[in-house]
């Protein structure tokens, strides 16, 4: 591997009371690359992208995110954006404020065309003069992504981006990510879909409750 890489974990713990949720991960990820964590309910998939992110201590071992460990700082987030954690959204605002929003905070100006493109494929257009609180729970990721992918991100960590998505709409959500990576950003992600993680060609890392499986692969 050339350089750094983006994110670097080693010997990644994490033990919440008595119980080892996550033991022994490693991976690495360049910049540029994509990697995509799976496994059963409970494997900890969740637990490593929320430790990628700083959104959880690990109990051992190291993570480094851009050369250092992940801070939380405002610096932070504006080279990583995450759908890690549920957003909150704002009463009165619409869909496509919301995504205006973002795209403005990324420093864009929200009328470039970008917002209409991502509500346009992720089947929004018609629902952006609605709030978020009217939308279906599969309306709602789409929306959620429409808002993460709105601020161009050094690296996206994604949390089973392709749930409670119809079959209909997992391709468009890739082909997405395949922009963002095709565009220099590097991905780490959870899936439950084979048919999806395939279709981004990606290397897998296979978790089981507690410890990667010595055969991680597909
Ligand atoms: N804050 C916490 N306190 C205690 N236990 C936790 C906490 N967060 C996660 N866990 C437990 O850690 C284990 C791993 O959870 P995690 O959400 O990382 O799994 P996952 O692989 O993402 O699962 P899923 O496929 O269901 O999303 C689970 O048994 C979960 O109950």
């Amino acid at each position: 591997m050339v350089g750094e890489p983006i994110v670097a974990v080693a010997d990644l713990h994490v033990t919440f009371g008595s119980v080892t949720v996550v033991r022994d991960v490693d991976f690495d990820l360049a910049a540029g690359g994509a990697l995509c964590l799976v496994g059963e309910n409970g494997a900890g998939k969740s637990t490593v992208l929320r430790c990628v992110t700083g959104l959880t201590d690990p109990s051992a071992g190291r993570v480094r995110v851009f050369g250092a460990a992940p801070d939380g700082s405002a610096a932070f987030w504006r080279r990583v954006v995450t759908t890690v954690e549920q957003p909150s959204w704002y009463a009165g605002l619409t869909v496509r404020e919301h995504v205006e929003l973002v795209r403005m905070a990324g420093g864009h100006d929200p009328a470039d065309g970008r917002v209409d493109e991502l509500l346009s494929v992720l089947g929004l257009r018609d629902l952006g003069d609605g709030t978020p609180d009217r939308l279906s729970s599969g309306e709602r990721q789409r929306l959620l992504l429409a808002a993460a992918l709105a601020r161009p991100a050094e690296l996206l960590v994604l949390d089973e981006p392709e749930q409670r998505l119809d079959a209909s709409i997992r391709p468009v959500v890739a082909g997405l990510l395949g922009d963002h990576l095709a565009a220099g950003g590097s991905l780490l992600f959870a899936s439950h879909d084979p048919v999806f993680v395939a279709a981004l060609g990606c290397p897998v890392l296979r978790l089981h409750t507690g410890s990667p499986a010595p055969d991680a692969g597909t």
